[in-house]
This record gives C-alpha cells, structure tokens and sequence, in this order.
C-alpha cells in the first residue's frame, strides 16, 4: 500500500470514529452517558496504574492564590531551572534576583526516598464569561503530580509535606525583608537592607561560632519547644559600651536567620494596651528590638513589660535587649528566662582588628599589625572607632596609610588614657583634699561651737548666782521693810 493511501485510510477512521462520538454525544441519553463514562474511566484506571494530583492555583469565590500553588511553584524553582526547557521568570527583591518556575507544560520530574515523580504546569482554558465585582481571569493555572499507585502513602504523606515545607522556606529566603518601627499604636515598614553579616563582625571567631549555633539551633527547634511545652521565644541581652556593635550584631541575627527586624521605641509607646497591640501585629520570624532599655522606663516597668511581652506575641520570635550600662539593671530583669543569653561586645581586641582588616583593607598580614596588636593590648578602643581608621583615606587605597592612622589614633588614645588617668588621681586627690578641708572646718565649727555653749553655760550659771543673790538681798530688805511697817502701826 503507498504511503498516500494509507494516510487516506487513517483519515476516513478517524473521521468515522469523530463522526460516531459526535452521533453519540447527540443522541444518547445523558444517564447513559454517565454511566459509560463512569466505567471507561474504571477501566482507564485499572490499566492505567497512575494517581493524578492537581493543585490549582486559585481557589474559593474570591481568587485567593492557593498558598500550596505558591509553595509548589517554590519547591519547583530549582528542579525547573535545571530540567525544563521553557521557563518563566519573575523578578523579586526589588529587582535584585531572578525567580525561575517552569512555563505551561512544561514537565519535571522528582525523586522523594528512591520514588520517582513528575509534576506537571498547566492551565484550564474557562469558557464560562460572568460579569463579576472581581477581576475575572479565564486562565486557571495548575501543577499537576502523577505517581504511581503503590507509592500513594508515602507520596500522600510524607513527601507532600516536605514539598509544602520546602517550598514555603524557600518563599521566607526569596521575600523582601522589612525593617518595623513603631509610630503610635501602629507598625510602618521600610525595606530592611543592611549588609551586616557574622563573618563581617569583629569579634573572636570561638564567641561568634557559638552565638550563631544558639540563634540557628533555636531557628530550627519548633518541636523541642512544642515537646517541652515551652514558647518558641528567645531572649538576648546584647550589652557594652557604645559603638561596640550591638546593632551591627542584630542586623547581621536578622540576616542569618532571614528575619524580620520590629525596633520598637518604648518611649513612644502611650500605654499597655498600646503596647499589646503593637506586639500582636508583629509577625513570626522576626526579631523584635529594644534598644538602651536602662533609659527606657523605669525597672519595674519594664519588668512586668518583658512579661508581658513574652505572653502578648506568639509563634517564633527573637527579642533583644540592649544597654551600654548592664550594671545598671536589675538582676531580677535580666535573669534566664526573660533574657536567655547574655552577650558582651566589648572593646576591639586584636583578633577583631584582624577581620577589620581583612573587611576593610583586604589584608591578611602586614608588617604593622604587629605594632598594632602590642597597641590594642595596651589601651582601648571600640571597634567603631577602629572602622573609622581603615576607611578609605587617599584614591589610591593604600593600606599602609589607614594603619598609621589606627597607630597614631591608638597611640594619642594611650596618651589621653595616661593623662586621664592621671587627671583622675589628681582630681580625686583634689576632692580628698577639698573633701579632708571641709571635715577639718566642720570640726573647728564645732569646737568653736561647743566652747560658745560652754562659755553661754557659764554666763548663765553666773546670772543665776547673781540673782540669787540679788533675791537674797531683796528678800532681807523686804523682811526689814515689813518689820518697819510693823514698828509704826505699834
Ligand atoms: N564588632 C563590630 N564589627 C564590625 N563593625 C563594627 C563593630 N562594632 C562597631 N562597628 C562599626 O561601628 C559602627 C557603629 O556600631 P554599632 O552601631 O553597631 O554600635 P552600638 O554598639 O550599637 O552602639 P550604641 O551603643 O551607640 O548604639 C557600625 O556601623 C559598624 O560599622
Ligand atoms: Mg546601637
């Protein structure tokens, strides 16, 4: 048979089988229909072994984006980028990165436990034209899962929540953070973008590793928490003096667990209801922070705030405290509990210079830094003010100029140290002085007072004698007058 008849035998079949559906679809009962769908579709899935899952992207009356789509199409991102052939890209992080997600149908496929699975895009075309309040789309996208039946626990179970999980983590990570403050009783939001990280922080590699174990072990302990019954909450004192990095470390907590930062400003803050209200709306995932709580409000104040604070807010929340006077507060507020973790940022060591360094200069070594860490073993200084020395100074960028600059300012603040110290022996021994001074003359005021007591004492024992006498002889002169008197009446 050639080619050509063959294709108009095919075509004549096809065109009888088309034509006998039609007369079908036409023609016969609609229950009969039914019924013979329902058992062609029995037969179907009896030899076609498969389950079919589909996730539409809307659902409900009122078009709300499935969050399982969402988390889907999350969970697809990376499969699709690396196995589809026609993407679709979105942008998001304000416009700083691309997300992937595979085109309508498109296939991928996945491996959960050794099964093997594809998921796939699609959309329904809807024929149905209301006129609606809504804006209504005639697209309706979905991804549809296809596995075999005798996986459908496992996949029913265990993978689906993985995917779910996995793709709303990925969701957390992709979205744009925000950084809260508060302006009465209400929250307003800029986006948060500080690019402080834990490497980048000046601290000793060992004190650093464990803060990020303690903030990463606690990001991931919903269920040890949920078990020992305990809210999933944590709080941190971060205390020293100022320009030590204590807001520095709390942008880079923010980064590190992908949180975002509500800085709440206590003095702005009317009342508790006020409060309560600000601390409900924030949301999970976040650090909440309050900054120089020594000058907030007065301690027992904030005490029966921060238990407030602990019960107001639920789900996965950071709280962190800080002060540059941590012996100022009570120790009842900062007790674990109300403040797990205490952390100290301190003056810059050498070790902290040496990140400093590498941060600013790019430098590992050089033959300064010997000098400087003899320097910074001798005096003080904050790791902000060393920052300020390693900014840039000349175009070309010359290292060895910002580290003569931290030498001469570290040297000047050795000097202002021996001349404040000795400034300080001197003014105390001033006071002493002064203070010795003052208790001399008070004790002289005294003596002179005493001795006038005395001498008033004196004076009037004396007047005393006096008009004792004075009575004595009045009295006589009296008794001489009555025997007068006496006489002449005689
Ligand atoms: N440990 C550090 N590591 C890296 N940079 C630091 C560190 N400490 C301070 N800096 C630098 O100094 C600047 C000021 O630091 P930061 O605002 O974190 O200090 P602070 O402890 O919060 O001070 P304050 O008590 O005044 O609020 C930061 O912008 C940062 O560049
Ligand atoms: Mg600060």
């Amino acid at each position: 048979m050639k080619p050509t008849d063959m294709f108009a035998q095919v075509g004549s079949v096809i065109a009888s089988v088309m034509f006998a559906w039609a007369m079908f679809k036409q023609y016969c009962p609609y229950n009969l229909q039914e019924v013979i769908d329902k058992y062609s579709k029995r037969a179907f899935t009896f030899i076609y072994p498969y389950i079919q899952i589909s996730f539409n992207e809307f659902t409900g009356d009122r078009f709300m984006r499935s969050e399982a789509y969402s988390a889907i199409e999350n969970y697809l991102g990376s499969r699709s980028s690396t196995q589809a052939k026609r993407l679709k890209a979105d942008v998001v992080k304000s416009s700083q990165s691309i997300i992937l997600s595979m085109d309508d149908h498109e296939e991928v496929e996945d491996e959960f436990q050794g099964v093997k699975l594809k998921w796939a895009a699609g959309k329904h075309i809807s024929k149905t034209q209301s006129v609606s309040f809504y804006p209504v789309t005639d697209e309706k996208k979905y991804y549809r899962l296809t596995f075999h039946r005798r996986h459908r626990q496992l996949i029913l179970g265990d993978y689906l929540n993985h995917v779910l999980k996995e793709g709303n983590e990925i969701k957390v990570r992709n979205r744009q953070r925000k950084l809260y403050t508060n302006s009465g009783s209400y929250w307003r939001h800029v986006v948060f973008q500080h690019p402080a990280s834990f490497e980048s922080l000046a601290m000793e590699a060992e004190r650093k590793q464990e803060i990020m174990d303690d903030l990463l072990v606690f990001s991931t302990a919903e269920e040890f928490y949920a078990r020992i019954g305990r809210a999933w909450k944590r709080g941190y004192l971060l205390f020293g003096p100022p320009g030590t990095g204590k807001s520095t470390m709390i942008a880079a907590m923010a980064n590190l667990l992908n949180y975002d930062i509500y800085d709440l400003e206590l003095t702005a803050v009317k009342d508790n209801t006020e409060l309560r209200k600000l601390l409900i709306d924030t949301t999970s995932r976040s650090i909440i922070v309050i900054e120089d709580i020594d000058c907030s409000l007065d301690l027992t104040g904030i005490l029966n705030f921060v238990d407030g604070l602990w019960s107001a807010c639920k789900g996965e929340r950071l709280i962190v405290f800080t002060t540059n006077f941590v012996e100022k507060l009570d120790p009842a507020l900062i007790r674990k509990g109300r403040m797990d973790k205490h952390i100290e940022l301190s003056y810059c060591s050498f070790e902290a210079f040496q990140i400093l360094a590498k941060n600013y200069l790019k430098l590992e070594s050089h033959h300064l830094f010997a000098r400087i860490q003899e320097l910074l073993g001798e005096t003080k200084m904050t790791p902000a003010e060393v920052a300020e020395h390693l900014m840039p100074k000349t175009i070309s960028g010359d290292p060895t100029v910002c580290l003569e600059s931290l030498i001469g300012g570290l040297e000047k603040a050795k000097v202002d140290a021996v001349l404040k110290a000795e400034e300080e022996v001197k003014e105390s021994a001033r006071l002493k002085a002064e203070e010795e001074a003052k208790e001399k003359e008070k004790e002289k005021e005294k003596a002179k007072a005493e001795e006038e007591e005395k001498a008033k004492e004196k004076d009037s024992s004396k007047a005393e004698e006096n008009a004792k006498n004075q009575v004595k002889e009045n009295g006589f002169c009296e008794n001489g007058n009555a025997e007068l008197i006496s006489k002449e009446k005689k």
